[in-house]
């Protein structure tokens, strides 16, 4: 019996720190890697990537869109970058961002986290905006294999808001209620209740977001699961954003940085280097 991936995870960022690097082939790393756009090159950007930082961080996230969008053999590609990052002894959070109604998230939770699929990975990033309940197969599946969720709170990017810092219904019909971000860390932390050392369900709270959590009444403290922070790097975020945005829930984070990492490479010498840096510099803000 696979161990719950939040106790997995926090032993991991406990071994290894707590950086997440970001497989994110895009077209433009492709061409600075001499690499061709294709299901070849992200296959192998993926597996450089994880040559590079397996086994020294604490997870890895392929990001499905660069692969998806070369069809199959890119399907097909992703499905031999997980596997090389098992193979590793790396977790490997899915960031494929899906949501639908429940049935049909029945069909996206059998392709992500079912044992035996070559999609699965330790985790997957899923879209709560069909309201929280619509993501109880992928939750319910998550919970039996050991695998775990990254449910989207508060997005790094800055539309996000208009969304996420929205507020729902009072009982009385009134726009007034608690804020939708704050109603998805609710939900999360209902379903992590007693976990030790966390829970599996855990929560996208972006590295940019400031003090939104605040401004929403979001208490990520409270969630007592993983709260992965994509946005180190490329986006603007580093230490300090780090420390600023997630204060008491520091030892939750799960930072993740993409292209701050990737555009190291092509050289996997160099790639391990920014790695490591990063992650120096998460585990100061986050651990220290
Ligand atoms: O709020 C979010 C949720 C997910 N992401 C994803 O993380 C990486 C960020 O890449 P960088 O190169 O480090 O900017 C990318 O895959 C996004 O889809 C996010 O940025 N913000």
């Amino acid at each position: 019996m696979t161990a719950p991936f939040g106790a997995r995870l926090a032993a991991a960022m406990d071994d290894h720190g707590p950086l997440c690097v970001g497989i994110d082939p895009h077209a433009g790393l492709l061409e600075a890697w001499g690499l061709p756009d294709d299901a070849a090159g992200v296959r192998e950007f993926g597996l450089r990537v994880v040559e590079a930082v397996g086994g020294r961080v604490a997870a890895v996230k392929p990001q499905a869109a660069f692969f998806e969008r070369h069809g199959s053999r890119g399907v097909a590609a992703l499905e031999d970058v997980i596997a090389a990052a098992k193979a590793a002894g790396t977790l490997v959070v899915v960031d494929a961002k899906r949501g639908d109604i429940g049935s049909t998230m029945d069909a996206y939770a059998e392709a992500f986290l079912r044992d035996g699929s070559a999609l699965a990975g330790d985790a997957l990033t899923v879209s709560p905006y069909l309201g929280f309940g619509s993501l109880a197969p992928a939750v319910d599946l998550a919970l039996s294999s050991g695998r775990g969720l990254f449910v989207l709170c508060l997005t790094s990017n800055k539309e996000g808001h208009e969304v996420q810092h929205a507020r729902t219904l009072t009982a009385e019909g009134v726009p007034a209620g608690p804020s939708v971000a704050a109603t998805m860390a609710a939900h999360a932390a209902d379903l992590n209740a007693g976990a030790d050392p966390m829970g599996s369900i855990g929560l996208v709270v972006g590295a940019t977001v400031g003090d939104a959590a605040g401004r929403t009444g979001t208490d990520l403290t409270a969630v007592n699961g993983p709260l992965l922070a994509p946005g180190v790097g490329a986006q603007g975020g580093g230490g300090a954003e780090l420390t600023a945005v997630f204060g008491t829930a520091r030892g939750q984070v799960l930072a993740s940085s993409s292209r701050g990492v990737l555009r190291a490479g092509p050289d996997v010498a160099a790639l391990r280097r920014a790695a490591d840096e990063a992650s120096a510099e998460a585990r100061a803000a986050l651990r220290g």
